[in-house]
């Protein structure tokens, strides 16, 4: 959490606004204590100015009444004596600038007075104020003379001014007369023209004895006056002065004087206290206090003001108490505000230091909280885990078990010991090897042992297991090390499951891949196998061993005449008869067909090997029953002996398959021994296949065509055509020795394409020669193979090749052999019948030495039959052969086909088979297979060629 703490606190704020409050609260009331007292102290001040001025104004007076007495209590007083009364006076009071006596009078009086000054005074007359001049006075009704005047020697030229005409003087004498008390004048200026300062004091005087109670009395009784001059600044400052109140600096006087208020005296600089006002502010409050006294009074029918103002003073001269409790409430409440505020923060620290470990103490109670949940959890979840592993495992075919640091099984659930029928006590405690002592010597569990060391996980592991019960079962173990927390190696744990049942069908899988369906013997993958293992065994004992290739003689004669079904239950009694005729260490497998292998080791006597051989010859030449039938069949064995002809290990079968087609050559039914000669052959076997791929490319084929003629014209009718194949090197090659290689090859499908296309063209040109002639269009036959029997496009590609060289379809004669029917006669219906739609003629080849089953000549859309050579060979002499050339013949007839005779070589063949009815003819009688430019002669001519015109082919060793 973190610490926070506010700059002021709430309290030390609090603390500090009421310390404020009170601070301000005192400093108002000591200030307004302050202000009071100030108030009161200047007021006393300005008051005792003010009257000590009224009181001095009236002394003044009351002067000038004493000086009036005087001339009331005296009936003819002289200058001498009025000098000598008025100077105590003018002493006294010496703000009286002057004492003077004017007597109102008449011009006569003027006129006595002037003569009555005349000898003190020579020239004297009364005199006027002219413009600041005295000047003597006209003539006129009334004058109002100044008669006496003190003091004398210093105001000698007053002396018989006429004041009546001054303006002052006539309204303040009327004012004088009207109240019949003293009068003083408004303020004149004396001394300075442009400065009225001054003022005159009447009193009046009457005439003795007459009556002055009234105005008009008064008028009436009015002689003159006795005037004081007073000049009003020094009036006023006299009696400040005298009264001792000119040292308060602090305070401002002013008098004013008049009707106009003229300012007659001031005691400071300023003229106007209201300036020194610093600010609108309640005068309480303000460092200044603008205070002052006004008072206005009448002086003898003149206005008077005095106004005492308050100077500035400095704040502290006054307000030192206010200023003090102001500072020392502030510092207070500073002190206090700080003092509650360092409380507050410590108050606060510690609450935060409280709350902290509160906090703290909270969280570590959540999370021990959290802890003690999740372990909960935890253990549920384990518990459920278990639950469900155990509910598994219960469930499932698989067991779980464990095994500690020395791999020995400390737990296994039942599920293992009820699979594998074993008890618990052979396993609990002991190892898989003590278990299993052989478990180390094989390769899987050396391997499995070297995981366990490394502490490396493992999975399917395999092993067998034979139970109680005398079953051997496999299982398959996964596991895993196990580590304690400290990270100590504790042992292993894992599961492990039934995989028996996976096994079989992997065993029966492996089997089927390794053994031929028809016959259960090994074949050719597996044969390898038990090759290589004999071979190994052989070499180890440094024995001997055999292997047998064995080929059934006219299998095919037996697959074809009798159909697959027959085939499939011949080589299944011959597998069964090999197998019993070699020891149950041998080894028997089919290699293809009917050709089988046997491998014969463990033989110690080398002499044994042919008595195997002939029992095994023997044990096949036994009679079978075929489809109700019984068939004798031979074979036909090559032998290839390891370690004793040299043969290489790997050559084994293919030696034993030289010498078997040796034994074939020898005659059938026999065996013989591979031996070195034997492969010279097969080598140039493989020369001439790797020539023979090349050799249409090459244009090494030609074709020669052998004269098919009509025995009842005597007319070559058609032509057979032959291939031939000229190599460079070898010479001719007969096509029976590589006929059967183009087709083993696939090769037989292009050349007989070339073929057929050759041929036609070749027919065509000859046809087209020949009906330039007017002779008969000839037919060409031409031999088709079993591959190309079974090209998908054979009937499109011959009707191209019919197209592109212009060959009518009825020209050419495709021939066939019975073989090319029996896999499957309802497909080669089909085809047959698409090839005669073409509109070719259907030739059956070798006619009587295959199936020959007569019942397909009915089905199959045939046109000729083709009597195989070899019953012509002999019809002459032998009364079978004979037999069945004619039931041929006659057969023929019957199915309204023709037939032809093929490998007719004398005169008594021809005839005979003329007499029979035989249609046409083929053989050396009449003409072997020529080239081309010889058989377009022979046509030409009409005549055939010589049969030792053809060289005989070379043999292939030549
Ligand atoms: N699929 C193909 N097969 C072909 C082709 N060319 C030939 N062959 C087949 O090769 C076999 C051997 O043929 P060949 O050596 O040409 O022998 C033929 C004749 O020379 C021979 N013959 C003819 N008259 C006589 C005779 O009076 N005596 C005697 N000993 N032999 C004779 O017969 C062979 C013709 O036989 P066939 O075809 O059955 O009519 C052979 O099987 C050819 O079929 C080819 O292009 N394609």
């Amino acid at each position: 959490m973190a610490r926070r703490f506010t700059p002021v606190s709430l309290a030390a704020a609090v603390t500090l606004a009421a310390g404020l409050c009170v601070t301000g609260a005192l400093f108002l009331a000591v200030a307004a204590l302050e202000y009071g007292k100030l108030t009161e102290s200047f007021q006393q001040r300005a008051s005792l100015r003010v009257a000590a001025i009224r009181r001095g104004l009236d002394d003044a007076v009351e002067a000038l009444t004493v000086a009036n007495q005087l001339f009331r209590t005296m009936p003819d007083v002289t200058q001498q004596q009025f000098g000598d009364f008025a100077k105590p006076l003018l002493q006294r009071h010496p703000f009286i600038m002057s004492l003077s006596h004017q007597h109102w009078m008449t011009h006569e009086e003027r006129l006595a007075f002037e003569a009555r000054m005349a000898p003190g005074h020579p020239g004297f007359t009364v005199t006027d104020l002219r413009a600041g001049r005295v000047v003597p006075a006209p003539v006129r009704e009334r004058y109002l003379v100044t008669e006496m005047f003190a003091p004398l020697p210093a105001h000698h030229g007053s002396l018989g001014l006429d004041v009546w005409p001054l303006s002052a003087t006539p309204p303040t004498a009327e004012r004088m007369l009207h109240t019949g008390k003293p009068a003083a004048t408004p303020l004149v200026s004396v001394l300075q023209p442009a400065r009225r300062d001054s003022f005159v004091l009447l009193v009046p005087l009457y005439r003795p004895g007459m009556p002055a109670d009234t105005p008009q009395q008064r008028r009436a009784a009015w002689i003159g006056d006795t005037a004081a001059l007073v000049r009003a600044p020094h009036l006023v400052h006299t009696i400040l002065q005298d009264g001792g109140l000119l040292d308060d600096p602090n305070l401002l006087l002013r008098v004013y004087a008049g009707d106009d208020a003229d300012l007659v005296y001031t005691t400071g600089a300023e003229a106007d206290a209201d300036d020194r006002r610093w600010f609108e502010a309640p005068p309480w409050l303000a460092f200044h206090h603008p205070q002052h006294v006004a008072k206005r009074f009448d002086l003898l029918g003149q206005s008077w003001q005095v106004r005492v103002d308050a100077l500035p003073r400095p704040f502290l001269a006054d307000h030192a108490g206010s200023l003090i409790a102001l500072v020392g409430g502030l510092l207070f409440s500073l002190l206090a505000a700080a003092l509650v505020h360092t409380l507050e923060q410590r108050s606060r620290r510690v609450q935060w230091l409280v709350d902290e470990r509160t906090a703290d103490l909270q969280r570590s109670n959540a999370r021990l909280n959290d802890d003690v949940a999740a372990r909960k959890r935890t253990e549920r979840a384990l518990q459920e885990s278990e639950h469900r592993f155990r509910r598994l495992l219960a469930l499932s075919s698989d067991w779980y078990w464990e095994q500690d640091a020395n791999f020995c099984f400390t737990h296994i659930t039942d599920g293992f010991f009820e699979k594998a029928h074993v008890q618990r006590k052979d396993y609990i405690g002991r190892t898989r090897w003590q278990i299993r002592p052989d478990f180390l010597e094989s390769k899987t569990g050396r391997e499995h042992h070297a995981l366990l060391q490394a502490r490396l996980p493992f999975a399917g592991l395999e092993h067998e297991i034979t139970g109680e019960d005398g079953l051997t079962r496999w299982f398959q173990s996964t596991g895993e090390p196990v580590y304690d927390a400290q990270g100590d190696f504790r042992g292993y744990r894992g599961t492990g499951s039934d995989i028996t049942e996976r096994k079989l069908t992997e065993q029966r899988i492996r089997h089927i891949a390794h053994h031929d369906a028809l016959t259960g013997l090994p074949n050719r993958i597996l044969l390898q196998d038990r090759l290589a293992q004999a071979i190994a065994y052989a070499n180890r004992g440094g024995r001997r061993m055999w292997v047998l290739l064995i080929d059934l003689d006219r299998f095919k004669f037996v697959n074809d005449t009798l159909g697959h079904k027959a085939g499939d239950q011949l080589l299944r009694t011959i597998a069964g008869r090999l197998r019993a005729s070699v020891r149950e260490t041998d080894t028997v497998a089919r290699l293809s067909g009917d050709e089988f292998v046997a491998i014969l080791s463990e033989h110690a006597d080398e002499a044994l090997a042919p008595d195997v051989i002939d029992r095994i010859m023997a044990a096949l030449a036994q009679p079978m029953t075929l489809e109700g039938k019984e068939f004798c069949v031979t074979c036909s064995i090559g032998v290839a002996a390891y370690a004793a002809d040299g043969t290489p290990a790997e050559h084994l079968i293919e030696h034993a398959d030289i010498a078997m087609y040796a034994a074939k050559k020898l005659g059938r039914n026999r065996w013989q021994f591979y031996h070195g000669a034997m492969n010279e052959e097969t080598r140039e076997r493989l020369r001439i296949e790797g020539a023979l791929r090349n050799a249409l490319e090459r244009g090494e084929f030609v074709l020669h065509y052998q004269p098919q003629v009509d025995l009842a014209s005597g007319h070559i009718v058609g032509m057979e055509a032959l291939l031939r194949w000229r190599h460079p090197e070898l010479g001719v090659v007969p096509p029976q020795r590589f006929i059967g290689l183009a087709e083993e090859t696939g090769l037989i499908v292009p050349i007989g394409a070339w073929v057929l296309r050759t041929a036609c063209a070749q027919a065509r040109a000859w046809n087209t020669m020949r009906e330039a002639d007017g002779l008969a269009p000839l037919r060409v036959a031409v031999n088709l193979s079993a591959r190309q029997f079974a090209q998908p496009d054979l009937v499109a590609s011959i009707a191209a090749v019919l197209d592109g060289t212009g060959l009518p379809a009825a020209c050419l004669d495709l021939e066939l052999t019975e073989s090319l029917f029996v896999d499957d006669v309802a497909q080669a219906v089909d085809l047959l019948h698409a090839l005669k739609a073409l509109g070719v003629a259907l030739s059956i080849d070798d006619f009587g030495t295959g199936y020959s089953s007569f019942s397909y000549l009915r089905t199959f859309p045939i046109d000729v039959l083709k009597i195989d050579r070899s019953f012509v060979a002999d019809i002459a002499s032998d009364a079978d052969e004979a037999a069945i050339v004619v039931s041929i013949i006659a057969l023929a007839r019957n199915l309204k086909l023709r037939v032809i005779a093929e490998g007719v070589e004398s005169t008594a063949q021809l005839d005979f088979l003329r007499a029979h009815g035989c249609d046409e003819m083929q053989g050396y009688h009449f003409s072997r297979p020529v080239p081309a430019e010889e058989f377009e002669r022979m046509i030409r001519s009409g005549h055939a060629c010589a049969p030792e015109q053809e060289p005989e082919p070379l043999p292939l060793s030549a």
